[in-house]
């Protein structure tokens, strides 16, 4: 591991696989710690209050971090949420893949941002945070191409706010991707690591 020998305990606050995948890759030591938010009732409030997009991100972010941060005050943790915006509206992961097909298809041929809010909480507080834009358009495919990504990606696409995944076959619904690929999975990694370097865990 790139890890400093006095580097705090790093916990990331998730239960998503692909944000455990991310921070794993890249060579960071952490522990895993899942935090109990309804993450669907504060949006709907930030919907109802006008929040905008990516302040309801930092919000949810701060959700999950501040309920595992209470118990562990010396620990650094880290905490992401990722909205997905088309037009305005706001998308949500897929309940089933009827809902999943019903969002590509509402997704085909159009531009969409995912909105990625990031913080880390340390002493009971918030230490840090960021907002990662990725800017995604998708090709106007078929029902018959959709059809088979639904039936190749099964029941996976439901834990992914796109009803999508970029990696694998996934890349064939876009005409073209904007930002780092680790933002679009959810944990954008340039700022996450430059945080991490300049709050001495990561060797400089
Ligand atoms: N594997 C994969 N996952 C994606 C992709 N795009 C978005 N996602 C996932 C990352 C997150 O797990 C999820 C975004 O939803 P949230 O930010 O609410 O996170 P989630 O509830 O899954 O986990 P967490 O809140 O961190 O416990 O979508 C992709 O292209 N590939």
């Amino acid at each position: 591991m790139m890890m400093r020998p006095d580097a705090p305990h790093v916990v990331l606050a998730s239960g998503s696989a692909s944000r455990r995948a991310v921070l794993q890759a890249a060579g960071v030591a952490f522990e895993i710690a899942t935090p109990q938010v309804d993450e669907a009732a504060i949006k709907d409030a930030c919907r109802a209050e006008d929040v905008p997009v990516a302040d309801t991100a930092l919000i949810l972010a701060d959700a999950k971090a501040s309920r595992i941060a209470r118990t562990r005050p010396d620990d650094l943790v880290i905490a992401a949420d990722q909205m997905l915006v088309c037009d305005g509206a706001w998308y949500d992961k897929p309940a089933d893949m009827e809902a999943a097909r019903v969002q590509l298809q509402a997704l085909r041929g159009r531009k969409h941002e995912l909105v990625s809010g990031m913080v880390a909480w340390r002493g009971g507080h918030r230490v840090w945070q960021d907002v990662t834009v990725s800017p995604m358009e998708m090709r106007d495919f078929s029902d018959e191409f959709l059809d088979a990504y639904l039936a190749l990606e099964g029941p996976t696409l439901l834990g992914s706010v796109g009803a999508y995944r970029l990696e694998g076959p996934g890349v064939q619904l876009f005409a073209r991707v904007g930002g780092e690929h680790s933002a679009i999975l959810g944990l954008p990694l340039m700022p996450l690591l430059r945080f991490l370097r300049q709050h001495h865990v990561l060797l400089d």
